[in-house]
């Protein structure tokens, strides 16, 4: 193989109530390759997660990165781009069919969670779909529903997740804990039941949101603002400042125009795939 590359999807994390075991992987995909840069890609530097996460499973040599998943709003660039690092190096080292090795997806995932802190925004990047993270266990959620993802992300604010997390509480109260415990179970059953009326239900949260959305009014009144039009759920993505929703394919338009003009819309899906080889 000379010039290659792994495509990898964004994410979701967290989707309400799941803070750090819920994600979900979408239809807008970052390039990590080996070999000569295309247009718009640039070989990454030494401290590029890609880079770092390519040396860690024994890359060998530069990668090039490509991708239109905005840095610091919480759609898991970083994740996306951990991923597509270590599958670059086990490509390298095991040839194309890599991707196909349900053990080799694992150590992928596992090089990324480490390096990320944490495999919610992660496990999706390799999987696709709706998935579960439960330490090192990452649980496909089945689905029986396909809805469309908007996501509205904010003009000119970011999130740094590292900051971001250092502003929620070290400890929660039991009823806060079974709050969201039920919220996380009703929604992978609902998921699986393809029952949507149970999802605005099963994406409310007590762990982080309130504490994050204070930070970012403009995405605490899209949130609402995309409730109020109709989808069935909606989330701050990631640490934010990006808001998600998941409603009926038919009525995603219709919801996007809903948002304030402070940010930009993006009519999404849920990948299925997770991350592929491309020659
Ligand atoms: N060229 C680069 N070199 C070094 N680090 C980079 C580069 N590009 C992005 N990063 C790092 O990637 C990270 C992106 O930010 P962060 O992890 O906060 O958000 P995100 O991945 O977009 O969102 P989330 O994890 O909430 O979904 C930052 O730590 C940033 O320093
Ligand atoms: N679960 C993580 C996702 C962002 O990386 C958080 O909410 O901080």
């Amino acid at each position: 193989m000379t010039g290659w590359s792994v495509r990898v999807p964004a994410s979701s994390a967290n989707i309400g109530a799941g803070f750090d075991v819920l994600g979900l992987a979408l239809t807008l995909h970052a390039e990590v390759g080996i070999g000569e840069p295309p247009a718009g890609g640039r070989t990454a530097e030494p401290t590029h997660p890609a880079t770092i996460a390519f040396r860690q499973a024994g890359g060998d040599g530069d990668v090039w990165v490509r991708s239109p998943i905005p840095i610091g709003r919480g759609m898991g660039f970083s994740g996306a781009v951990r991923v597509g690092g270590a599958a670059a190096a086990a490509v390298q080292r095991l040839g194309a069919e890599a991707l196909d090795d349900q053990v080799v997806l694992a150590e992928v995932c596992g090089v990324a969670a480490e390096l990320e802190g944490h495999a919610d925004n992660v496990a999706p990047s390799v999987y696709g779909g709706v998935v579960v993270c439960a330490d090192d266990h990452v649980q496909p959620v089945p689905l029986g529903l396909d809805p469309a993802i908007v996501v509205w992300v904010p003009d000119g604010t970011t999130t740094s997740t590292d900051r971001s997390r250092s502003t929620l509480a070290a400890e929660v109260t039991r009823a806060d804990a079974v709050f969201n415990l039920g919220r996380v179970a009703t929604f992978v059953a609902a998921c699986a039941a393809g029952d949507v009326d149970a999802l605005r239900l099963a994406t409310e949260d007590r762990l982080h949101q309130p504490t994050r959305l204070v930070e970012v009014p403009e995405t605490a009144g899209a949130l609402e603002a995309a409730l109020d039009a109709g989808a069935w759920a909606a989330w701050l993505s990631g640490s934010g400042p990006t808001m998600a929703a998941m409603c009926d394919p038919a009525d995603a338009a219709r919801i996007a125009a809903a948002l304030p003009d402070t940010g930009h819309t993006k009519h999404l899906a849920i990948d299925h795939r997770g991350v592929t080889h491309q020659p």
